[in-house]
């Protein structure tokens, strides 16, 4: 059998504000196999963003083990971490965080350069993946040139563009109007797909969790 691309063995997480302590993740099991598209479904608090931001290795003060392609991750270092995310993750937020003093093509070729690509070839894979996406005739608009549903499609293009083997997702067409978010949705799975990038996408909404292959559903810190 393939080795997960994601695994996660009783992962806590909890938050103390004065006197209380609340209990957001209380071990939560999860697995994600490669190319697999998992939905992460949860009420608003009930921890979606904070498992996310576990697994992409944003914040620490968990418990438990996290495993991406095999590799325990949980107790690395900063810099090690900073690796693992560069190497192997790309994030899509539900607001854009898109660099507003570069052009689209630019935010989807800077990461990749980072990560020391050439830039032709950095720049090639901007445009396949903007064209792929129908943003062809926007490569040169700035983020404030572009509409929501555009700004959010650049940042599917840079979560892509360093062809990760994990997409983590936290509510992406959750700022857009249900119209837009549906259009914008599907074109980030197919290409997600097209890909053949594993992703974990978390959302409230049943809807957009039913097109996914799995859909895990978050309560009271477990998986049900
Ligand atoms: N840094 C923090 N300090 C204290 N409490 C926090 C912190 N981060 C998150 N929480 C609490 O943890 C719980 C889960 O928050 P989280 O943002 O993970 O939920 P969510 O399911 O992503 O919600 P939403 O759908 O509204 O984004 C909430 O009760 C929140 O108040």
């Amino acid at each position: 059998m393939n080795e997960p691309v994601l695994a996660t063995q009783g992962l806590t997480r909890s938050f103390t504000q004065g006197d209380a302590t609340i209990e957001v993740l209380r071990g939560v099991d999860l697995g994600v196999a490669p190319g697999e598209i998992v939905a992460l479904l949860g009420p608003s608090g009930s921890g979606k963003s904070t498992l996310l931001q576990a697994v992409g290795l944003l914040e620490g003060g968990f418990g438990g083990s996290i495993r991406i392609g095999g590799e325990e991750v949980s107790r690395l270092d900063n810099d090690a971490r900073t690796t693992v995310r560069r190497d192997r993750i790309g994030f899509v937020y539900q607001f854009h965080h898109l660099l507003p003093d570069f052009s689209a093509a630019e935010n989807v070729v800077l990461p990749q350069l980072i990560r020391g690509a050439e830039p032709g070839d950095a720049r090639t894979r901007a445009e396949a993946l903007l064209g792929a996406l129908g943003l062809g005739h926007r490569l040169t608009h700035r983020p404030s040139q572009l509409s929501g549903g555009e700004q959010q499609r650049v940042a599917v293009a840079r979560a892509l563009a360093n062809r990760p083997a994990l997409v983590l997702a936290d509510e992406p067409t959750g700022n857009l109007d249900e119209a837009t978010a549906d259009v914008v949705f599907d074109e980030f799975l197919r290409l997600v797909r097209g890909e053949g990038s594993a992703a974990l996408v978390a959302t409230h909404n049943e809807r957009l969790a039913l097109r996914m292959d799995r859909v895990l559903r978050l309560h009271e810190g477990r998986l049900e």
